[in-house]
């Protein structure tokens, strides 16, 4: 069922189209390893097709006018927080280690009402807008079948909602989330330029999990692994078995928060391939899909013997420093998504409320 090889970051990869407890405890396991996981693309609810036509919109997008795509720029007070163009280096991922932003262009979409999306979106997307809120829609679902698996694993008691515990709180239809969609475009540069330049500088992601569509021959995306070494993520990691490139899930830096640092939060990045003679440098799509919780979710202790075995071994200290329901601010604070979402910017970046963020 799962495989770990063709890839050297040894990501696992899951088919979860006939979910049961052994799929739930593999998914699990792979993401407390690894922080990252492939999801096979068969009968999971995103057909092939509608991704390419995602692809699609994406390059007709970012190959517009600067002019048509600044009028949604994320620094308009339109767009909503978070939400519109970037253009090129004006997100820096790894502000620490990085001369100039990442080499990229984004355009971040925010969740939509009634099918329509809360924030201006340019011509060529305001024109797709049912296919891009269709698409959003197959992702969040799909991050609900995952949430299903990671709450069927923890065995999480029938009597505190079993498991539904998580996507009850992730039900769009209660109220707003932070959730985005993101389509990423990093352009190819003959010659790579300075050592620290970067398409993607390092960092992990803010919500609960980020579903990632990459293309066949765009790679760069790298994580960090257990020994502090940099592995490259495959496009396709078994291309031999596998027709379309399975989807690439990863934790966010909340459901770890959550589950109390058993789901892995790992740091990745997306570099400049190295060049090679004879090939060609190559512009890099992807397009991420970032799940959040409601913004007024609790992040109160998972009812999970799994996670509360993980406390009591780890003890008070380690329930203190990654903790919930009691962690950092205070014995009874139990924070809402939202207010992680906000003291996450704070902590990394000393951003305001106000200012665009990333993942
Ligand atoms: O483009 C990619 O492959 C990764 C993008 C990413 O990690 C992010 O935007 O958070
Ligand atoms: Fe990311």
């Amino acid at each position: 069922m799962s495989s770990v090889n063709g890839n050297e970051a040894g990501i696992p990869v899951i088919d979860i189209s006939s979910p049961s407890p052994d799929v739930a405890k593999e998914i699990l396991h792979a993401v407390a390893k690894y922080g990252f996981v492939f999801v096979k693309n068969h009968e999971v609810g995103i057909p092939p097709e509608d991704i390419q036509g995602m692809f699609d919109l994406s390059r007709d997008f970012f190959s517009s006018p600067s002019e048509v795509k600044a009028e949604c720029s994320i620094h308009s007070s339109k767009s909503g927080k978070n939400r519109g163009w970037l253009s090129m280096h004006t997100e820096t991922l790894d502000p620490a280690h990085q001369k100039r932003g990442d080499f990229k262009e984004a355009f971040n979409i925010g969740e939509f009402v009634n099918g329509k999306a809360d924030q201006p979106l340019p011509g060529p997307l305001a024109a797709e807008e049912s296919r891009i809120a269709n698409f959003a829609n197959q992702c969040h679902n799909l991050c609900n079948k995952l949430l299903h698996l990671f709450a069927s694993a923890l065995e999480i008691p029938s009597t505190e909602g079993g498991e539904d515990w998580f996507s009850l709180r992730h039900d769009r239809t209660k109220g707003p989330s932070g959730s985005v969609l993101r389509l990423l475009y990093y352009p190819s540069i003959p010659n790579p330029p300075d050592l620290n330049d970067i398409r993607a500088g390092a960092h992990s992601d803010y919500g609960s999990l980020t579903l990632l569509f990459q293309l066949p021959s765009q790679p760069g995306l790298e994580i960090l692994t257990h020994d502090s070494t940099w592995a490259p993520v495959p496009v396709n990691p078994s291309p031999s078995t596998l027709a379309t490139p399975p989807i690439l899930v990863n934790i966010g830096d909340l459901l770890s928060y959550w589950t109390n640092g058993l789901l892995k939060s790992t740091v990745h990045r997306v570099i400049f391939p190295k060049p090679e003679p004879g090939v060609e440098s190559q512009d890099r799509y992807s397009i991420a899909y970032f799940c959040h919780p409601l913004d007024e979710a609790r992040l109160v202790p998972v009812p999970s013997k799994v996670v509360e075995g993980l406390r009591s071994v780890e003890g008070e200290g380690q329930k203190i420093k990654v903790g919930y329901g009691g962690g950092a601010g205070g014995v009874d604070e139990v924070l809402t998504a939202k207010d992680h979402l906000n003291r996450r910017l704070a902590a990394t970046y000393g951003l305001k409320e106000e200012e665009p963020a990333a993942a």
